[in-house]
């Protein structure tokens, strides 16, 4: 794969015939490239965004591309007509075997009962004492009807198939990367972005919602596919403030090992003083809904307007663990984003919808 990086709009300066002998391969083939353009734009400005094509020499754009492409992908890369990528017409496309699929266990508590129990307890409890309110985490509400949440289910499984993730619903730790006690075993002052203790009840709903997806109870989100931005996650039913979307999972390492990773999903899970302590998820291999939930753009009001969900480190006995939570009340049918830049600005979204 080629990459224009250092393309000018200058003309080139006329070369003697000896030096013309002696172009270095690199300037030939940046000779060679100089007059292409992006095909989806027209343009040839951008040279250092410009990818080319392993298989037809065409020319693309990073950002003009559907979804945008946030990094130069390492290796081979071919444009949209030459990878077979087929439009998702069919989606969902596995509407089978959905329970062996998540891994299904069948026994039922219903989130709505669960709330109510709560909401008695507290009125219980309350009586004339006027105590300050926390503002708790809330449960999701899965969809009424088994064939809606069965569809859900079928749209997960089509995208996690579709980008070829088995799926998990929990951190991670594979030997070779990350050790669980580099999550657990931290120190005082050595981590720079402390997480906030996630207090007992919260703690508690997020039990009650990781057993509910065990049961198939799930949360009212259907996946869709989108041509502007790849596979984007929507809220299926009313999604109320403080409510528990997902856990951000997949397998945990250490950002060093990381670094030259061009995965698009990577998410900050500890930033250490000490950098080589640093550790990330990476959803590539494994993980649920959380890595197809896409991000506001944070160059613009219209993008900012659009986050509906903020992204929470909190420590759950001892554990670094990332939640997704709905930050103000969802309708039914809005799709769901987020900051991917909440904690650093590292991120790009400047073309982003
Ligand atoms: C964490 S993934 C989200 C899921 C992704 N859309 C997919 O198809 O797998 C991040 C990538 O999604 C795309 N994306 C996320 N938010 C977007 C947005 N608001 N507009 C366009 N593309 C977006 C970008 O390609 C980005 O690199």
């Amino acid at each position: 794969m080629v990459v224009l990086r250092k393309r000018t709009q200058a003309p080139r300066p006329i070369k003697s015939k000896l030096e013309e002998e002696f172009v270095s391969e690199e300037e030939q083939e940046e000779q060679d490239y100089s007059n292409v353009c992006c095909e989806k734009c027209g343009s040839g400005r951008h040279a250092a965004k410009l990818l080319l094509c392993d298989k037809c020499d065409r020319g693309f754009h990073m950002f003009c591309l559907r979804p945008v492409l946030v990094e130069v992908p390492k290796g081979q890369w071919f444009c949209p007509s030459c990878s077979n990528h087929k439009n998702l017409t069919n989606f969902p496309l596995v509407q089978t075997k959905i329970v062996d699929f998540f891994r299904i266990r069948r026994c039922s508590q219903s989130a709505e009962k669960f709330v109510s129990d709560s909401r008695k307890k507290r009125r219980r409890t309350n009586g004339l004492v006027v105590s300050k309110k926390r503002r708790k985490l809330l449960p999701f509400v899965p969809s009424d009807e088994p064939v809606r949440r069965l569809e859900q289910m079928a749209s997960l499984a089509t995208a996690l198939t579709a980008t070829g993730t088995e799926f998990s619903n929990e951190l991670t730790y594979v030997a070779g990367m990350a050790p669980r006690s580099a999550n657990f075993e931290r120190e005082r002052g050595e981590v720079v972005e402390t997480a906030i203790v996630l207090p007992k009840d919260d703690a508690k709903t997020l039990g009650l919602c990781k057993s509910m997806v065990e049961q198939g109870e799930w949360p009212p989100l259907m996946v869709v596919f989108d041509p502007r931005e790849g596979f984007t996650v929507e809220a299926d039913r009313y999604i109320r403030d403080l409510t528990i979307i997902t856990e951000y999972v997949g397998d945990v390492d250490y950002l060093r090992n990381r670094e030259h990773d061009d995965g698009d999903s990577m998410m900050t899970l500890l930033t250490a003083t000490n950098p080589s302590k640093s550790l990330v998820i990476c959803p590539d291999k494994r993980s649920n809904i959380a890595r197809f939930i896409n991000g506001i753009n944070n160059h613009t009001q219209e993008g900012k307007k659009k986050q509906n969900v903020k992204c929470l480190r909190f420590d759950i006995d001892g554990e670094c663990r990332v939640l997704l939570i709905a930050s103000r009340d969802i309708k039914k049918g809005e799709r769901l984003y987020y900051d991917y830049n909440g904690y650093e600005n590292e991120y790009p979204t400047e073309h982003f919808v």
